[in-house]
C-alpha cells in the first residue's frame, strides 16, 4: 500500500524525469493557479462525500486531495520536513 511519503517521492522523481504521458507533470507545468484550483475542487469533493456518500468514497476523494498537496508542495518546492515542522 502507497503511503504519503511514497507518493510524494514518486511525483519528486516524475517532476525531475519529466516521463512522457505523466499527468503529474502536465498539472506542474499548468502552474500554481490551476494546481491551487484543482486542490480545491478535491477537498470541496471530499466534504461532499463526507456529508453524502460512503466512508469509501470519502476515502477515495481524500486520497485525490492529498495528491493534488502534493502537485503543489513539489510546484513550490516545498518538501515534506518543511510542512511537517508546522504539525
Ligand atoms: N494518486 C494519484 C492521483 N490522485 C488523483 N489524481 C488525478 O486527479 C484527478 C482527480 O479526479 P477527478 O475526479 O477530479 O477527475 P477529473 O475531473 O477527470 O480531473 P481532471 O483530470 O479533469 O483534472 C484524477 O483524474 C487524476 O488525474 C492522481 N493522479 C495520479 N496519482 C498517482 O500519482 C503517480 C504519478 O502519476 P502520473 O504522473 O500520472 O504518472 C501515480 O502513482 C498515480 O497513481
Amino acid at each position: 500500500m502507497k503511503t504519503f511519503d511514497a507518493l510524494f517521492a514518486e511525483l519528486t522523481e516524475k517532476a525531475e524525469t519529466r516521463p512522457k504521458g505523466s499527468g503529474t507533470v502536465e498539472r506542474l507545468d499548468a502552474g500554481v493557479h490551476s494546481i491551487g484550483k484543482k486542490l480545491i475542487e478535491e477537498a470541496a469533493e471530499a466534504w461532499m462525500a463526507a456529508e453524502y456518500e460512503s466512508r469509501e468514497r470519502t476515502a477515495e476523494e481524500l486520497s485525490q486531495l492529498i495528491y493534488h498537496i502534493q502537485v503543489l508542495m513539489i510546484a513550490k518546492g516545498i518538501t515534506t520536513e518543511d510542512v511537517y515542522r508546522h504539525l
